[in-house]
């Protein structure tokens, strides 16, 4: 299949030119052929242009889903000038990414990913070799550690308050998703610049929110110059170079004003009450005994790499996760009854708390296993020629799991349309990249390294959010008048917003 690039752009009066240099492009450009002795992976025939080009932008898991729904578990697809491999089966993703994960832990050098994160040497868009395994035992073993989550314990506790504060000041009906934005935003905020998102001051001026819902824009779908590296210029032409530019400088100098706080003598703490950039700038001056000497822009792209895969992944589970709930009471009700009992008259719930709450944790669960955040995971490339399923894949093919679909398939899943924690209470299968069939952080060298984090900043947050309130559609609104429709930018959020009415379980005093 050709597809042609790229409404991620903006449409500027070049548009017409671009299309039609695309227009040549297609004929130019040689079909995928196998060399001799070669297998490669069913290929679809050349499907409809229009039609398929929206969707793939829009909706590359349901474009992939359909496919392989059709063409099988493997799929092999010629996007531009790039090879591309879909892989939508646990079977698959486990010989993939368990025999073969060495070679499929590269990453694509996505035009986008080049200009925002510091030519890529942030720890998700690093391409597979020794500066990426630096960076990414950095973040293991300093940044995300079981230890340092835990010592972030405050920070979720006070900003879940917060949120409850917020959520009993607003008038009802509540705009929940911003309210769940700002909570993950703050939390990651403070824990990786040690400041306030929320609170106003230099850091609010710079306007965060404003640039990261701008991140979600710029790297969403396929550019032009993914597709067709050798013609990338035609994004200087569309418009889409000059944004990357501008807000990458916006944030690079955000960056640099925190960095220079924090090196001031009285911006030094100590111990346990380090940010992620005191412990990186520590390992800056510092130094260590690997390859390669940090420098400030890789301090820059590791920061960066912690906001964007911190603020939006948390932000789209809780709020698919309370639109879930909203729309199936008897499972609110149990998730409520549960937390209830085990927290009885505190109005303040704890990690400790949390622990017990088998039912809540399967909730989460759920909401992963049908509203994936990633729901393709990031792409990965291959580094060299590899055999699977009987299928030679070529090195510098780009890797494609589709996470979303692999959730919702009837041969791992029963009723897999529909919300049912209760799967996961008999059940032993876990998102820790063991078992194929659930795969919402991804899977081998690459998986997330935010797993413990991320779980821990949801469920806290379900958790007091169902403890201080009992939670309602306005009046006029039924399930069926909810918005559904999903939108894939780095996450795949609601397009709508979440309204609801909050009815305080403790009267009108929440927190203690
Ligand atoms: C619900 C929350 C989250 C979900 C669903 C999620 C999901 C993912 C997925 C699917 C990947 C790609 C893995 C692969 O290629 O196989 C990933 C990578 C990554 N995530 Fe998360 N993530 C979450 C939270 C976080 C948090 C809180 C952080 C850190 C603050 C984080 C940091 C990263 C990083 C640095 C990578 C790149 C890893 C690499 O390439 O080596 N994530 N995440």
């Amino acid at each position: 299949m050709f597809i042609l690039p790229c409404l991620n752009e903006s449409l500027t009066s070049f548009s017409t030119l671009i299309f039609f240099i695309s227009l040549l492009l297609l004929l130019l450009i040689p079909k995928l052929k196998s060399k001799p002795n070669q297998n490669l992976p069913p290929s679809p025939p050349k499907l409809p242009l229009i039609g398929n080009l929206h969707q793939l932008n829009h909706h590359p898991h349901l474009c992939f889903h359909r496919l392989s729904q059709k063409f099988g578990p493997i799929i092999l697809l010629q996007l531009g000038q790039i090879p591309t491999l879909i892989i939508s089966s646990p079977k698959v993703t486990k010989e993939a990414f368990k025999t073969h994960d060495l070679y499929f832990s590269s990453r694509p050098l996505l035009f986008s990913a080049q200009h925002i994160f510091y030519n890529c040497t942030d720890i998700a868009f690093a391409p597979y070799g020794s500066y990426w395994r630096q960076v990414r035992k950095i973040c293991i073993l300093q940044l995300l550690n079981a230890k340092r989550v835990q010592s972030f314990a405050f920070i979720r506790q006070q900003e879940v308050a917060r949120l409850v504060k917020r959520i009993s000041h607003s008038n009802n009906p509540v705009d929940l998703s911003n309210l769940l934005a700002m909570y993950g935003n703050d939390v990651i905020c403070r824990m990786a610049l040690g400041r306030e998102f929320s609170a106003g001051g230099a850091y609010h001026l710079h306007g965060i929110q404003e640039l990261l819902e701008e991140f979600q824009l710029l790297l969403r779908g396929f550019c032009f110059g993914d597709l067709f590296p050798s013609l990338s210029f035609i994004s200087n032409l569309t418009g889409l170079k000059s944004r990357l530019v501008r807000t990458f400088k916006r944030f690079d100098k955000l960056l640099d004003q925190v960095i220079v706080e924090h090196q001031s003598p009285e911006g030094e703490k100590l111990g346990e009450s380090k940010d992620l950039v005191d412990v990186l700038l520590d390992i800056q001056k510092n130094g260590s005994d690997d390859r390669f000497p940090l420098t400030m822009d890789n301090v820059k792209a590791i920061l960066l790499d912690m906001f964007i895969a911190g603020t939006e992944t948390t932000f789209t589970a809780l709020d698919w996760g309370m639109t879930e709930l909203i729309t199936h009471p008897k499972v609110m009700e149990r998730a409520q009854n549960e937390i209830r009992s085990i927290v009885g008259e505190k109005k303040i719930v704890t990690e400790d708390d949390v622990l017990e709450m088998h039912y809540l944790k399967a909730v989460v669960k759920e909401v992963l296993r049908l509203h994936p955040p990633a729901p393709l995971a990031l792409p990965r490339e291959t580094t060299k020629n590899v055999r699977i399923e009987g299928y030679d894949i070529p090195a510098k093919t780009r890797v494609f799991v589709n996470v979303w679909g692999i959730g919702r398939d009837p041969e791992s899943w029963k009723n897999p349309e529909s919300f049912e924690p209760e799967r996961f209470i008999e059940n032993e299968v876990d998102y820790r990249g063991l078992d194929f069939e659930f795969i919402p952080f991804g899977v081998g060298r690459r998986i997330c390294p935010g797993i413990t984090l991320g779980i821990a900043m949801i469920e806290i947050a379900f958790a007091q959010i169902l403890h201080s309130f009992d939670w309602e559609l306005p009046n006029g609104i039924e399930v069926k008048d909810l918005d559904m429709t999903e939108v894939v930018g780095v996450t795949m959020h609601r397009k709508a917003h979440l309204e609801v009415v909050a009815k305080p379980y403790f009267g009108s005093s929440i927190t203690n």
